[in-house]
């Protein structure tokens, strides 16, 4: 078994700093490029962008629903995403949010992140929403592969509010309390531990307590959707500690040219890496 993916992750954030770059193929984008919107035009541009992304960034973010609307071909493409971006150095978080009862769960975990899974991820994001429990088997076979998860907590879109801020019997939120438990099973581990939760860098701050969960936050929202630097320093404290701020359509944007695109990620990673050196 490699490394785990709290220590993996640790490593490449150490050499890269923390962006989470984003694929997302909104089909807007592709035409934005030239492109021809079909599996040859999504294959052009996925695999520039793990490319260029995958040598910029310490984390690459496929998002599995923008190659799984092309068919069995977008997910071949899919697949050789991931290589690709493996080949450049960075590790692979899929976004394909599942979430299910935890037999299926069994399933979903030998397809994205179990020894042997059908694709090479080294993390993918869950839902915690039919119960966290119904996560525990992918959370083990996802740790004994030395991969991750991260668990959707409180989420960057606005719809989310009224689900992820409602409050338990004993009085903590939805979200914190997925945080919470995702604290348990990171409890112990160094660096960090390998289940990471999804906090929008859109959440106002406060709402939820980090401080136990001893693992990676991912948060998007930053970029397209309006959070900036300031709202993540507001949002995380300073130094952004385990945070992998993510950003997709506002990094895209800057192709087709592969220098423009690279520039845009290294100036985004620059501003980060800043941020983290100087504490604020
Ligand atoms: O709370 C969440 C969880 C996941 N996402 C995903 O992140 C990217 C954001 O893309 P941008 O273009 O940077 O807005 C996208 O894949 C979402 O599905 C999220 O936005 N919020």
């Amino acid at each position: 078994m490699s490394a785990g993916f709290g220590a993996r992750l640790a490593a490449s954030v150490a050499a890269r700093g923390p962006l989470c770059a984003g694929i997302d193929p909104h089909p807007g984008l592709i035409e934005s490029w030239g492109l021809p919107l079909d599996v040859s035009g999504l294959e052009r541009f996925a695999l520039n962008a793990a490319e260029v992304l995958g040598s910029t960034a310490s984390i690459v973010k496929p998002q599995s629903a923008f190659f799984e609307a092309f068919g069995p071909g977008g997910v071949a493409v899919l697949e050789r995403v991931i290589d690709t971006v493996h080949d450049a150095g960075a590790l692979v978080l899929l976004d394909v949010k599942r979430g299910d009862i935890g037999s299926t769960m069994a399933a979903y975990t030998a397809a994205y992140v179990a020894e042997k899974a059908a694709f090479t991820a080294d993390a993918a994001t869950v839902s915690p929403y039919l119960g966290f429990g119904s996560l525990d088997a992918a959370v083990a076979s996802a740790r004994e592969a030395g991969n991750g998860l991260f668990v959707l907590a409180r989420t960057s879109n606005p719809e989310a509010h009224a689900l992820q801020r409602a409050r338990l019997e004993d009085g903590r939120t939805v979200a914190q309390s997925v945080v919470d438990a995702a604290a348990e099973h990171n409890a112990g581990m160094e660096p960090h531990g390998d289940v990471g939760v999804v906090v929008g860098a859109t959440v106002a701050p406060g709402e939820v307590d980090l401080t136990r969960l001893n693992g990676p936050v991912l948060a998007p929202g930053f970029g397209a959707q309006g959070a900036t630097v300031a709202d993540l320093h507001a949002l995380f404290g300073p130094g952004l500690p385990g945070v992998l701020p993510a950003s997709s359509r506002d990094l895209l944007r800057h192709g087709p040219d592969s220098g423009a695109l690279r520039r845009a990620a290294q100036r985004v990673a620059d501003q980060l890496a800043g941020t983290r050196e100087s504490g604020h």
